[in-house]
């Protein structure tokens, strides 16, 4: 089932769907339902900008949420990000190569904690044709509906890595899914012989940056930014300081790297200025050059 939810989610399938309904506000409204019985139901909302704007200009608001009636609504989540036209070209354009080289298997994202793993696993999960994860989410949901703050809180960091492990675990048996792993999975080795299963993206992001993500939604939800005292932009960094020392040699084990420096540079941006679109881009860019480099090491 869950495959076939994103894959009514690509693009093409929808964009140009007749079912689409354009309203005078330049909202777009697309609801889908499966078979006879509504259990999935999936409704994607795209505001269009109204006014006469030069194609590359145009600019798409893109709103996806999905119900089943079976399984829980937070696993299959919402989402909202915008995209030029073009971008969303190049983004698909790009997914069609890789897709040759990934046949199927995961993507799994894997960097400190506000690097951006949902933002840019759901967006690239709908470009892929894939359907989305959080590992946070489910463990939420497996310990019972809690949220990671109250379990860190009620059961310990390890009762935790012990749901990660065992949610990595199953997620790892399935195809064609994007997860967003918790900042902290990569730590333990039996998580990597799990992710190794598929394929594994570290988005690397200066550690300012993460700081001004995190500050601005607030750190209640991240109960390992708890432990310090002081101001709170202060405190986050100190903290991720430590924590980005003792797993950066972790987060190396992934398959590919996506550094926000690096396409700063490429774009000549400021690193807090790259759009989740442009990262998702680059991250399909790191997949296929991972998979054509594993490729050519097997003909050899
Ligand atoms: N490229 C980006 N630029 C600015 N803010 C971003 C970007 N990507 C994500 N964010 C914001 O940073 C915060 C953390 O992102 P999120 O995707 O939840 O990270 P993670 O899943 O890695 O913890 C969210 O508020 C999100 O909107
Ligand atoms: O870095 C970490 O150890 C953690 C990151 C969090 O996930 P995000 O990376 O999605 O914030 C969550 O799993 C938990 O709070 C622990």
């Amino acid at each position: 089932m869950e495959a076939r939810v994103s894959q009514s989610l690509q693009l093409s399938s929808w964009i140009n769907s007749d079912k689409v309904v354009r309203k005078p506000s330049g909202l777009l409204r697309f609801s889908e339902k499966w078979n006879e019985k509504p259990r999935h139901r999936i409704v994607v909302s795209c505001h269009l900008q109204p006014r006469k704007a030069a194609r590359s200009d145009r600019r798409v608001q893109l709103k996806v949420s999905c119900s089943s009636q079976n399984v829980q609504a937070s696993v299959l989540e919402s989402g909202c990000f915008s995209a030029s036209i073009d971008e969303i070209e190049t983004l698909k354009n790009k997914a069609e190569e890789v897709e040759e080289y990934l046949d199927g298997r995961c993507v799994y994202l894997v960097g400190m904690m506000g690097s951006g793993k949902t933002t840019v696993g759901r967006i690239l999960a709908e470009t892929l044709g894939y359907s989305f994860f959080d590992c946070d989410r489910l463990i939420e949901q497996a310990v019972g509906g809690t949220t990671v703050a109250e379990i860190f809180e009620l059961r310990g960091e390890n009762f935790f890595r012990d749901n990660e492990t065992e949610v990595l675990h199953k997620l790892s048996s399935m195809h064609r899914l994007v997860v967003s792993t918790g900042g902290g999975a990569v730590v333990r080795p039996i998580n990597w012989r799990h992710m190794h299963k598929g394929i594994s993206v570290w988005l690397d992001v200066p550690l300012e940056a993460l700081v001004k993500r995190i500050t601005a939604e607030g750190t209640k939800s991240r109960p390992l930014l708890h432990e310090e005292s002081g101001d709170v932009y202060d405190k986050t960094l100190k903290r991720l300081t430590t924590l980005m020392e003792k797993r950066g040699e972790n987060y190396a084990n992934a398959s590919a790297r996506v550094s926000l420096e690096n396409i700063a540079l490429k774009r000549e941006k400021d690193v807090c200025h790259i759009t989740p679109t442009e990262i998702t881009l680059e991250v399909l860019i790191q997949i296929e050059n991972f998979l054509k480099t594993q490729r050519s090491v097997v003909v050899l």
